[in-house]
């Protein structure tokens, strides 16, 4: 097939490419040749078979074709059957699920990650409601609390405090030049896990997985980052095996400079229209760098904003279950931080753009509760910065459910990071106060949530619609069965950050977050609802994904920051056409 018709089957049959946009670029075919379709071979693979078999990008194992063998020099290299992917697939699975602890499973996918990437895709995709939550929370936290004893090949790159000056040269040490999403942490906040310092690196090793698995980004296009200043865990500091710098962390100034030179080192190597998602920073860090960087790079925070946008989502479409409009409904939350406060900001925007009040005073349905009590107008002056929105008019509160009683909200929201917080007590009161109590336990992983999903159901009799950050399985409750939906960030950011590179963008708006609420909200069927989901199954993630990133695309080029001209006419067929799909291709 001829370079023209790839391209015309690529853009079906419309030129969207001009060769300096934003889109995604294939100069290979690569992600759009099937498998009886020829591609360019690389002439290292070729040269030595073994090096295309320990080559995890190109490796086949089993699937390579005896034509392939011979042309390859791996005759011999490989026992003589020859499998198909499909075959390999259902071998590989086979094998995961005769392992019992979870961590295991987690070592097994990431050995495949590290030996056939196509592979391991093919198995996140294929199986994504069984593998999210190995690949993902709550087995990644797991992974992250132990990395220095599993870890194996390094899988992400490090920059500590001893490339301070250098970090443009460690950028370049990076074997891919064509880098479109950065996710980078620097393992002060991991999930509600705290400081695991440098290893954090399993929380940007699983979040791009799953912008290749779920947001179909190519994987050479993606590069996980840990930026290590040392941690204040002891337990880390006084481990033999830590794999991070042994020093308390670098704050201040020490902090700031580093962070800079690292946001323009990537700027200069990878241009304007790099993604930088900021992941898992403590709030004193991750409101700041946010602030600082979103006017002169393309940024964007998953724990304020991806959350923010997957509660808001989850909160529109539970509306076809309670009735009523956003501003009919009185929020409380549970933690005050990156998490909750994003979330409170965007449905105070969401509610302003549908009825036209101004956003200082649809904040006033929305209040907080964090370590000290409700968080009111009398505690202002000793409130950090991100609090402040938040201080209404109200005599002090001390605890959750004495808040609960007082403010009366139809919808409670846990995102303090700490576990076991929705007690009994918060939950029956959540029931008597309403008919269909919106129950929202955000915390990762597992052990951080609020409350399990059985707790939300039984406590509330039945009442609640109850959604969570890590996976719960479905609930028996006096004969009938209630599915828990997750609300996790992994809904949106592959979408999110699709349609940023789809559209070329140079900066995210919050347009851009309501955009891929409502995209999300709007994939929730009939089916779902009769089910009491206010999400949609994962299973269909890649379609949903798609969607989400033709909405933020739009936004993108009706706000005039996108960069890729001329707009593709049919967006979501656009985002579909871009995304990576893990068939393996024909090398001769
Ligand atoms: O990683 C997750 O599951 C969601 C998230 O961003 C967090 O909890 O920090
Ligand atoms: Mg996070």
């Amino acid at each position: 097939m001829s370079s023209t018709s790839l391209k015309e089957m690529r853009n079906g049959g419309e030129d969207y490419s001009n060769g300096h946009g934003g889109g995604v670029r294939d100069l290979y075919g690569e992600d759009c040749a099937t498998e009886d379709q020829l591609i360019t071979p690389w002439t290292f693979s070729v040269a030595s078979g073994c090096s295309l078999l320990r080559d995890p990008r190109y490796n086949k194992g089993l699937a390579f074709t005896e034509g392939e063998r011979d042309a390859h020099y791996l005759r011999g290299l490989l026992p003589p059957a020859v499998f198909n992917q499909e075959l390999q697939e259902k071998r590989l699975m086979h094998n995961l699920r005769q392992y019992e602890v979870p961590l295991h499973r987690y070592m097994a996918m990431m050995d495949l990650q590290e030996r056939n990437e196509r592979l391991f895709y093919k198995l996140l995709i294929d199986n994504v409601e069984e593998l999210l939550p190995v690949v993902y929370t709550p087995t990644v936290g797991e992974a992250c609390q132990k990395y220095g004893s599993i870890f194996r090949r390094p899988q992400g790159l490090y920059i500590s405090l001893k490339e301070k000056g250098k970090i443009l040269e460690v950028l370049k040490n990076w074997p891919e030049k064509s880098i479109q999403v950065i996710v980078v942490t620097d393992g002060e906040r991991i999930l509600g896990l705290g400081d695991l310092g440098c290893q954090g690196m399993g929380i940007p090793v699983g979040k791009l997985s799953l912008y290749t698995a779920l947001g179909g980004v190519r994987p050479s296009s993606c590069l996980p980052i840990t930026i290590d200043v040392g941690t204040n865990n002891e337990k880390l500091l006084n481990d033999e095996f830590y794999i991070g710098l042994k020093q308390k962390r670098a704050a201040g100034q020490e902090y700031a400079e580093l962070l800079e030179e690292f946001m323009r080192a990537v700027k200069q190597n990878y241009g304007e229209k790099v993604l930088v998602q900021f992941e898992d920073f403590a709030n004193h860090n991750a409101f700041d760098l946010l602030e600082k960087y979103s006017s002169s790079h393309l940024v964007f925070n998953d724990d304020i904003q991806g959350t923010a946008s997957v509660v808001l989502a989850g909160l529109l479409a539970s509306l076809k279950l309670v009735g009523g409009t956003l501003a009919d409904h009185t929020f409380l939350f549970l933690g005050a931080g990156e998490a909750g406060t994003g979330i409170a900001e965007l449905i105070a925007l969401e509610i302003s753009k549908q009825t036209k009040a101004p956003v200082e005073k649809t904040r006033k349905k929305i209040w907080l509760v964090d370590s000290k009590g409700l968080i009111v107008s009398s505690r202002l002056e000793s409130l950090q910065h991100f609090k402040k929105p938040w201080a209404h008019e109200h005599e002090p509160v001390k605890t959750l459910l004495d808040a609960v009683k007082a403010i009366k909200p139809t919808v409670l929201i846990g995102s303090s990071g700490a576990g076991k917080t929705f007690t009994k007590e918060v939950v029956e009161t959540m029931a008597s106060l309403n008919e269909k109590p919106l129950i929202l336990a955000l915390s990762n992983p597992t052990s951080q949530s609020e409350c399990t999903a059985e707790e939300a159901y039984t406590w509330s009799k039945g009442k609640a619609i109850f959604a969570s950050g890590s996976p719960f399985d479905p609930v028996e409750y006096e004969g009938k069965v209630f599915v828990p939906g997750q609300a996790n960030n992994a809904y949106i950011f592959p979408g999110f950050g699709l349609g940023l590179i789809i559209s070329g963008a140079i900066r995210v708006r919050d347009e851009m977050l309501l955009a891929a609420s409502e995209a999300l909200a709007a994939q929730v069927s009939q089916e779902n609802y009769d089910k009491g989901l206010i999400y949609p199954p994962f299973s269909n993630i890649r379609k949903i994904s798609a969607h989400i990133a033709a909405k933020v695309a739009t936004k993108a080029y009706d706000l005039g920051l996108a960069s890729h001209l001329p707009r593709p006419k049919d967006l979501v067929k656009y985002a579909e056409s871009c995304m990576y799909s893990p068939g393996y291709r024909s090398y001769r």
